[in-house]
């Protein structure tokens, strides 16, 4: 199998804040992510797609740390989470309501979430919590600091998870479909907070999303999985205005043109295959109206092309 690339991020002078190479998940042996290698640059926005099962969240949640029990996973990922969580990176919860416990008032568990990971008085972290809660848009922040999770109104417990996962100001922020379970009108909001807040403490932030139009709006890079592997990595408007890889280019091409509100990813035809069944070659030959019998014979590697790398036998310029 070919092995990923040693650099595969797009070429800059900074360090990254978060490294990624050859990152490989299983479970009973059947690999569902499958080399994958990228960086994430300080306060830039990389956004994960593709269709369902291609291993999106799994590596959402590797970079956590937070893999379940029974994945086997290989390949590094830097900095070392089982050192840093939580001040270098941080989860931004999909659902807000079981993210904060009912038990405890917000601001508690803000102070809590400040101690974890910074030798702090009790009244600092307090006040922390206080600005945190501030920042984010909650009124009278000192009083409702001390109020439940219920006492909190719907859109108040979206604030208070985006403190919580910022006040820290963690390098990077992960978050995995953060509002999917939102109507449209509010999930514009819980994104526009979002933005706001990783700006204002210059955390980069990983997005797991199938909403494109919010890709477009909110992310620099997008890298386009498939099958648990990379098949397009690049900046926004590149990858999704003038797509190289044919897996790309069927994603976008399925988007109605006049589709407002129809946002998510449509379906290709066809469907990936399962990861214990995954054809010889590149994984979406089947499916692709370019393939050859190269394709069948040999997985294609990674390489750069205009500055994204594409993992194609038969990339185009559109
Ligand atoms: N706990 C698990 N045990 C076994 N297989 C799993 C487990 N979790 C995920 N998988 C498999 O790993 C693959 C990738 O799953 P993952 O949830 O990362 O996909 P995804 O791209 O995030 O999909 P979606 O967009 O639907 O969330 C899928 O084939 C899935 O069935």
């Amino acid at each position: 199998m070919p092995s990923a690339p040693s650099a595969p991020s797009t070429p800059s002078a900074s360090e990254p804040v978060l490294s990624v190479r050859d990152l490989r998940i299983a479970f009973g042996g059947v690999e569902v992510v499958r080399g994958l290698s990228f960086d994430v640059h300080a306060g830039e926005v990389l956004a994960l797609v593709g269709e369902s099962g291609a291993g999106k969240s799994l590596t959402a949640r590797a970079l956590l740390g937070m893999l379940p029990p029974d994945a086997v996973h290989t390949g590094t990922v830097r900095p070392d989470l089982s050192t840093s969580r939580g001040r270098r990176i941080a989860l931004v919860p999909q659902d807000a309501l079981s993210a904060l416990s009912p038990v405890h008032p917000v601001g508690d568990q803000l102070a809590a979430a400040v101690r974890s990971v910074a030798r702090v008085s009790r009244a600092e972290a307090r006040a922390r919590a206080v600005a945190a809660l501030d920042r984010v848009g909650i009124p009278d922040a000192a009083r409702r600091a001390r109020s439940y999770p219920h006492e909190f109104s719907g859109g108040m417990r979206q604030r208070a998870v985006v403190a919580m996962a910022t006040i820290n100001a963690p390098d990077v922020l992960v978050a995995d479909e953060p509002t999917t379970a939102l109507d449209e009108e509010r999930r514009d909001q819980v994104l526009h907070l979002l933005t706001e807040q990783r700006e204002a403490v210059g955390a980069a932030l990983v997005l797991v999303t199938h909403d494109l139009e919010a890709v477009r709006r909110h992310a620099d890079r997008a890298l386009v999985m498939y099958a648990g592997r990379m098949t397009e990595l690049g900046p926004v408007a590149d990858v999704l205005q003038r797509p190289l890889a044919p897996y790309t280019a069927g994603l976008l091409a399925c988007l109605p043109q006049h589709a407002r509100g129809r946002r998510r990813l449509p379906t290709l035809p066809g469907t990936p295959p399962a990861p214990d069944a995954l054809p010889p070659g590149c994984a979406f030959a089947p499916r692709c109206t370019r393939a050859t019998q190269l394709c069948g014979r040999e997985e294609p590697r990674p390489e750069w092309v205009d500055g994204r790398l594409v993992a194609c036998h038969h990339w185009e310029k559109a």
